[in-house]
């Protein structure tokens, strides 16, 4: 392990954001070299309503961050139309990023993975940095090799801009893997309503659940000939999230390519 891990923090003042920060400044062996925040540029962190008394300059602009500042490693926790970019940026000047940031596409995924192994560099990208959601997929993909049949029910607060959520994306990929292919429900069936079925991934549905009160949630229910079997995991709160931050900044420093997925560097 590093004992001193440089972090630049996009998006601190987010709901992740605050919780990323006291992880930063709480933790011995990371040090907050700077904060990127397209609203508070030329700011200190401390100087933002709100934010703990933290003298970390606050970047408004990536380049300018990521050429001024001396960093090993990006956590970005903004949106996916910010982190696409900053993930490019970081790469182009050496800095590793961790995303936490949801909503990419396949082709995002793979650009970041050439780049990353152009830069001999690592590279996370974590739909989910939560223990028990690693654990809820990892069990829905054991699961699948015995139940063909599959529907996910992601639920989240309804500020989320990106449906399906990117957990729901990875479980079902996760199941892909092993699952005999199917396309489930009657063969006939018609949605009176569009969307009634929700998402369609190879032949796996996903329904999204947006609501006030909701944090980040989801249901794999699995169905078989007089059985089903449903795998649940909740995060009550977005502290959830932080151990699995630390340990994908650390996991981050020992590779030099793209992992997509917590899941692959947890032991
Ligand atoms: N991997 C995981 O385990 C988890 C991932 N997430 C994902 O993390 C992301 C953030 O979630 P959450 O904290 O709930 O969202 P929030 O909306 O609370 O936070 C996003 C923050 O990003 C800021 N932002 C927007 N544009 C920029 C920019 N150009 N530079 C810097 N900051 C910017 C926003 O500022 P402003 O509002 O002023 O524009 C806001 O403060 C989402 O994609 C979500 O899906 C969430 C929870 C867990
Ligand atoms: O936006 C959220 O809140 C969350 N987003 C991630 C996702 O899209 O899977 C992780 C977690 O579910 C919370």
């Amino acid at each position: 392990m590093n004992n001193n891990v440089r972090i630049i923090l996009a998006g601190p003042r987010g709901k992740m954001g605050r919780e990323a920060v006291d992880l930063i400044s709480n933790t011995s062996h990371f040090t907050f070299v700077a904060a990127l925040d397209h609203r508070y540029g030329g700011s200190s962190l401390k100087d933002i309503e709100g934010m703990p008394s933290l003298d970390v300059p606050v970047y408004g602009e990536a380049d300018t961050c990521f050429s001024e500042v001396e960093a090993d490693v990006l956590i970005d926790l903004t949106t996916p139309d910010v982190g696409r970019v900053h993930m490019d940026k970081a790469l182009d000047h050496y800095i590793r990023p961790v995303i936490g940031t949801t909503g990419f596409s396949d082709e995002d995924i793979e650009r970041i993975r050439a780049k990353a192994e152009e830069k001999a560099l690592g590279a996370i990208i974590a739909p989910n940095f939560a223990v028990g959601a690693i654990l809820m997929m990892k069990f829905s993909q054991m699961a699948a090799k015995y139940f063909q049949d599959v529907e996910i029910i992601e639920k989240h607060h309804d500020q989320k801009l990106d449906a399906p959520s990117g957990t729901a994306v990875k479980t079902a990929k996760l199941i892909d893997e092993v699952r005999e292919k199917k396309a489930q429900g009657h063969p006939e069936e018609k949605e009176e309503l569009a969307g009634a079925r929700g998402a369609d991934y190879e032949g796996m549905h996903i329904h999204s659940m947006r609501l006030p009160g909701l944090i980040a949630h989801q249901e794999v229910v699995f169905g078989g000939e007089g059985q089903t079997l449903t795998i649940q995991h909740d995060s009550m709160n977005r502290a959830s999230f932080m151990p699995g931050v630390r340990l994908a900044v650390d996991a981050v420093m020992q590779l030099d390519t793209l992992v997509y997925g917590l899941e692959n560097v947890m032991e």
